[in-house]
């Protein structure tokens, strides 16, 4: 019998270094030191996104050398501004976790200003269907992460051109499980109660546990889906952005499954998270432009917490996500995340509404 990889330490050491990592994105948030640099395609990037990269990618070096990274920031900005590396390399030195066993674990703190930015380029791998890949997005949904919404630090290894582990941290997002979304989800965050952090190991099933603990958490939970037969029943959510994925086809969706409250809207791959616990049921991302391609962090782990929490995950035209041809995800359009149930359903009144 073939047994599948339990994926032990990469899943140990990717849930200690994406808590990490989020003690400097709350670090960040509430000393406000928010600043916001234009990169060339104009999305806002923080000393948050800088920071966390460089925090997570000490920790992938330390443990698994060979292995490549594929992550959205890179250094090139910072070696032009000495007052942000500056201000980065502050928070970055001393953000440590609690727990000296787990910190040892993750090789301790970054040496120098100059070995961080060196850690950063190292997000630089083209990605691709061979071997070892892991993939970063430092702050998903830097929006919300602004207005204290939703975001989430998320870390994925692709081995082979598919997800085996995902972890996804979401400091904004209640600790309970059974929490229900509420329309509020995406702007009202305080500390009181918040901050989970999923991951999934593949054919292992998905869990949660508080973001705040240390270590191998023994509070850890198993999460999945909610059994869901009545569509009319189901809470759905979308992107806060308007410009990615298309509300209007949406709403129409939504409205011919029978679903009868409005959208939540809340940034990130949080949306994945929270249906996975059941807190929602479905996730819609209708392309809005033909050309977009999505890129593969800011779908990696979430896709593999769904799919392990008993969902499908497909793109419009009911295909699954294809980690294993570069950094984007260059033959899908969009997706379409619901419990397994009912994810045909779905996705023909998805192909219904786009007339594909
Ligand atoms: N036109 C677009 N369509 C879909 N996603 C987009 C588009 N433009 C940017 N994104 C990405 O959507 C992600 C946020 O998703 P959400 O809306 O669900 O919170 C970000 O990582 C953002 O990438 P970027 O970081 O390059 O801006
Ligand atoms: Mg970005
Ligand atoms: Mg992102
Ligand atoms: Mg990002």
């Amino acid at each position: 019998m073939v047994t599948a990889p339990s994926y032990t330490h990469e899943l140990q050491v990717a849930q200690l270094a994406v808590q990490r990592a989020t003690i400097l994105t709350k670090r960040v948030f509430h000393e406000k030191a928010k600043g916001t640099v234009d990169k060339n395609d104009k999305s806002p990037v923080t000393i948050g996104d800088f920071g966390a990269q460089a925090l997570i990618i000490a920790a992938l070096k330390h443990n698994f050398p060979e292995d490549a990274i594929v992550a959205e920031e890179e250094a090139a900005q910072l070696k032009e501004d000495a007052n942000l590396r500056d201000t980065i390399w502050n928070l970055v030195k001393d953000t440590k976790l609690d727990d000296e066993e787990a910190e040892k674990t993750l090789g301790g703190a970054i040496k120098s200003v100059d070995s961080m930015l060196e850690l950063i380029d190292l997000g630089n791998s083209p990605g691709g269907s061979k071997g070892r890949i892991w993939t970063i997005d430092p702050i998903d949904g830097t929006k919300g992460f602004l207005r204290g919404g939703q975001y989430a630090v998320c870390l994925g290894l692709m081995v082979d051109g598919e997800v085996r582990v995902g972890v996804l941290g979401c400091p904004n997002l209640p600790v309970d499980d059974s929490a229900r979304l509420t329309a509020d989800i995406g702007s009202n965050a305080t500390d009181e109660g918040r901050g989970v952090l999923f991951s999934a190991v593949e054919y292992k099933g998905a869990n949660s546990r508080p973001l705040t603990t240390g270590g191998l958490s023994p509070d850890s939970k198993h999460i999945g889906m909610r059994p869901i037969e009545d569509l009319t029943k189901a809470t759905f959510c979308e992107s806060v952005e308007a410009g990615h994925s298309a509300h209007d086809d949406q709403a129409v969706i939504s409205q011919k499954l029978g679903i009868t409250e409005p959208s939540v809207r809340m940034d990130s791959q949080a949306k994945y998270g929270s249906i996975a616990r059941g807190a929602g049921d479905i996730y819609l991302r209708l392309p809005v432009k033909a050309t977009y391609q999505e890129k593969i962090w800011d779908h990696a782990a979430g896709d593999l917490i769904v799919r392990e929490s008993g969902g499908q995950v497909t793109d419009i035209h009911g295909k699954r996500l294809d980690f294993s041809i570069g950094r984007t995800l260059a033959n899908n359009k969009g997706v379409v995340a619901a419990p397994l149930p009912v994810h045909e359903r779905v996705l023909k009144v998805v192909q219904e509404v786009l007339k594909i």
